[in-house]
């Protein structure tokens, strides 16, 4: 079998400090003393699943189940704590709606910013501009900085940025869900496209028709725990009864 992504009995542990503490100084008074204390706090817990080449793939799960956390482990963002995994190709991060962007640059600088942390040369990013800005739909705002922009302006730039560079595996988490219905019709129908080019779809969505119609495979992940992989119709189903756990 000839897998895109591979999870390897995946753990990532966060640790949550147990109480406020004001300023810096406070805080490092308190570790010097031994008396921060923190909470360790399992985000995913031995996570295994694999995705094949060329799967459309979504996770599902509840709000805090560890999704966002998993595909942050996929891109590389974060490191687990415990286990591995393996990826077989050119990723390119649709990740939370503003994270890869400054606020503080326009959209046209946002471009080139991105290109450059997805590794792409500037020369790359100019060939691809127009088409970025064209599928964004966003010319009237481009030399407007992002800081004034709604969060579905800001999810279409990211979605056309991670789009149009072409990658092997393109990860897409809940950007559609703060799109308007045009913008969400053509994200379908540009997935789609890629799908059909053998691109490899990970997608994090809260919309159960949504995950139905661009997905063939799934994985339900509750409170950090794997509960089951298998067609979207199958895992979706079986969440959609067990949801309240
Ligand atoms: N950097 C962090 N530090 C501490 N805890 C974190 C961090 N990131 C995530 N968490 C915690 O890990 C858990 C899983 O979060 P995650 O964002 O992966 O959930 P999710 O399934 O994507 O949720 P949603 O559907 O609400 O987007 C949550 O309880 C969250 O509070």
């Amino acid at each position: 079998m000839d897998y895109a992504v591979q999870i390897n009995d995946v753990s990532v542990k966060f640790n949550l400090a147990r109480e406020r503490v004001d300023s810096l100084k406070e805080y490092f008074v308190r570790l010097l003393k031994g008396s921060h204390k923190v909470d360790e706090f399992f985000a995913l817990k031995n996570v295994s699943f694999n995705i094949e080449k060329g799967d459309s793939f979504a996770l599902v799960g509840s709000n805090g189940s560890g999704k966002s956390t998993m595909l942050k482990v996929i891109s590389g963002i974060y490191k687990p704590t415990s286990g591995n995994l393996g990826v077989n190709g050119r990723i390119a991060p649709m990740i939370e709606l503003g994270a890869g962007f400054d606020m503080d640059l326009t959209a046209r600088e946002n471009v080139f910013l991105n290109g450059a942390v997805l590794g792409y040369s500037r020369d790359f990013m100019k060939q691809n501009f127009n088409a970025i800005i064209d599928f964004a739909e966003l010319w009237d705002f481009v030399d407007v900085p992002m800081k004034n922009f709604s969060s579905g302006m800001q999810a279409r730039l990211g979605f056309s940025i991670a789009t149009l560079v072409d990658p092997d595996i393109l990860i897409v988490d809940e950007i559609l869900s703060v799109g308007d219905a045009h913008f969400r019709g053509k994200c379908e129908a540009k997935m789609s496209e890629m799908k059909k080019k053998g691109v490899t779809l990970i997608l994090v969505s809260h919309s159960i028709n949504q995950i139905l119609s661009v997905c063939k495979n799934a994985v339900w992940i509750n409170k950090g725990n794997l509960m089951m992989v298998g067609t979207a119709e199958d895992v979706c189903n079986e969440y959609m009864k067990n949801k309240d756990l």
